[in-house]
């Protein structure tokens, strides 16, 4: 039917090749302007001097623009949505429990060690790499709400070859095999019987340092050869976002007693969006 469809050029099949134009359309003039800008030896471009993604690959010759545009496509796809409902529902588990959002504020404020009267621009321009590796907390609450609400909560792989499992389940070349991140984070048998507790602690030693779990068990990133690639660069703008709101505002929810549940679709959205309260940090203030 779809092949039919598409054929005809009608119904969603229609919709669909129109939407991709619009997209090709918007990302060629960037590129084709980008790549205009570098070879114009004259002039001393703004676009390269800000080093984006795209700038990175001019330089390194990737200049076919198909090959661009599917790049950009790809890390825009994959990397927008997942982050930025992870950091939905990150925000969402700060206003339930108020301990934690002060106990990262806490953390965020004696790793960059600033002032009590620093504005937002001095602490997110305090925030470097190492910065960022020093705060276990942080990281460990972030992995611990990724756990609970994985932005692709279920995933499927096909079979290519007939196969049979350690635990002695067989499998046939062409199956497809489904798994699911958000009924993993919560099962008992891999996260104890705490598994629907939000417990940062869970992810951090004796000594509070982070200690990751195995992939195959902390499923929300996928495991094996792939795994997504943007796992580490996920993490540092999760955790410079955060680390900015958290080190300067409090949150709370607007309506406590509205009911916050996810939207069923291939990521995890927060059904109607998180409405909050924002207020200034004042560091001698509790939440
Ligand atoms: C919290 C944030 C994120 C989560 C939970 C997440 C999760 C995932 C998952 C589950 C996959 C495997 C998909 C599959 O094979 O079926 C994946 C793949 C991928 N992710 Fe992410 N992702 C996140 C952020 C990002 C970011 C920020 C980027 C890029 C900047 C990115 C780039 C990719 C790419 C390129 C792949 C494909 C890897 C491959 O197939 O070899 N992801 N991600």
């Amino acid at each position: 039917m779809k092949k039919i469809k598409r054929f005809l050029n009608i119904g969603k099949e229609a919709e669909l090749k129109k939407n991709i134009k619009e997209v090709d359309q918007f990302l060629y003039k960037l590129i084709n302007s980008k790549i205009e800008t570098i070879q114009n030896p004259e002039d001393d471009n703004i676009y390269l001097k800000k080093r984006d993604f795209v700038s990175r690959r001019l330089e390194m010759k990737d200049t076919d623009p198909k090959y661009l545009r599917d790049m950009v496509l790809c890390v825009t796809v994959a990397g927008q949505d997942t982050t930025a409902s992870s950091l939905s529902w990150f925000v969402y588990m700060m206003c339930k429990h108020l301990h934690i959002q002060e106990k990262i504020a806490q953390e965020v404020r004696e790793i960059i060690n600033l002032k009590d009267d620093r504005s937002v621009d001095e602490l997110a321009a305090s925030l470097d790499q190492e910065a960022l590796n020093n705060m276990p907390y942080l990281h460990a609450t972030l992995s611990e709400t990724i756990r609970l609400y994985p932005s692709v909560p279920m995933n499927a792989r096909m079979c290519f070859s007939d196969d049979t499992w350690p635990d002695g389940f067989s499998v046939k070349k062409g199956d497809m095999v489904v798994y699911q991140p958000y009924a993993m984070g919560r099962m008992k048998s891999l996260w104890g019987d705490d598994a629907e507790e939000f417990r940062p602690e869970r992810w951090l030693d004796k000594n509070g340092l982070f200690q990751d779990e195995s992939p195959y068990k902390f499923i929300a990133f996928s495991a094996g050869p792939r795994i997504c690639l943007g796992k580490e660069h996920a993490y540092t703008q999760m955790k410079i976002i955060s680390a900015v709101l958290l080190g300067s505002y409090i949150f709370k929810l607007a309506d406590e007693k509205k009911i916050v549940n996810y939207k069923t679709m291939v990521s995890l959205p927060i059904d109607g969006g998180l409405y909050v309260k924002a207020s200034p940090r004042l560091w001698h203030a509790k939440p």
